[in-house]
């Protein structure tokens, strides 16, 4: 066992989403099994070491609640600290998949160049188990994720740990493989600026859709 110490890789993740999709939830259901229901709205970074296919591996996890995401010096700060991004919306919620589907090609212009390799990206859709309340269907997710090449999950946070690990284990496999095919995933400084911006121009837009 003493010897996957010398493989351990850190996983810096962003949590990203609009208000009550669950991004606490799933954070803390990943950290602890525990869907405990009520999380508050702190910011914090959260480190938990696992193995992901024998590999030991320090998560790092970044869940700001969105009241807070529209602060640029936040953003800035984000966008270079990520080795990867969880975007997550509600099944039950078209407006925060609509703010998801807005964010993906921004992170994509911003961190991605010629020759690098593309930042990892998951795109979950959570809220499974409220299925009655549908309003974003599973396809529509599928193929947003297809179309962007991110990896694509639909969890309950609330009911199944299983799918919310395959999340986080499918992005630290993700951010590994980056890694061995190139360098580690960096913002450009160019780069930084415009994730700023157009990560605040997508939520001062959500504000206003949901007045
Ligand atoms: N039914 C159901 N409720 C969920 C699920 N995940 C989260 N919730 C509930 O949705 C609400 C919001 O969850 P949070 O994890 O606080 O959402 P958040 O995205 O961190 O919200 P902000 O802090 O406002 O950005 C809470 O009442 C949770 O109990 C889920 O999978 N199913």
């Amino acid at each position: 066992m003493g010897m996957n110490c010398v493989f351990k890789m850190d996983a810096n993740i962003v949590m990203l989403g609009t208000g009550n999709v669950g991004k606490s939830a799933l954070t803390v259901r990943f950290l602890t099994r525990r869907f405990i229901g009520e999380y508050g709205h702190i910011e914090s970074i959260y480190s938990h070491n696992v193995l992901v296919d024998g590999r030991e591996t320090a998560f790092n996890i970044w869940d700001a609640p969105c009241s807070q995401c529209c602060e640029s010096s936040r953003q800035e700060k984000q966008a270079q600290w990520a080795d990867g991004f969880i975007l997550v919306y509600s099944i039950c919620d078209r407006a925060s998949f609509n703010a998801v589907a807005r964010m993906v090609p921004h992170i994509r212009a911003a961190r991605d160049h010629a020759g690098a390799e593309k930042v990892p990206i998951v795109i979950v859709g959570n809220k499974r188990d409220l299925h009655h309340y549908r309003t974003v269907s599973s396809e529509e997710g599928r193929l947003l994720a297809l179309g962007t090449d991110c990896q694509f999950y639909e969890v309950s946070a609330a009911e199944n740990y299983h799918g919310v690990l395959m999340v986080f284990h499918g992005l630290a496999e993700r951010i590994r493989e980056a890694r061995a095919a190139g360098r580690k995933p960096a913002a450009a400084a160019a780069g930084i600026k415009g994730i700023v911006k157009s990560m605040s121009a997508v939520f001062a837009r959500k504000r206003t859709e949901s007045l």
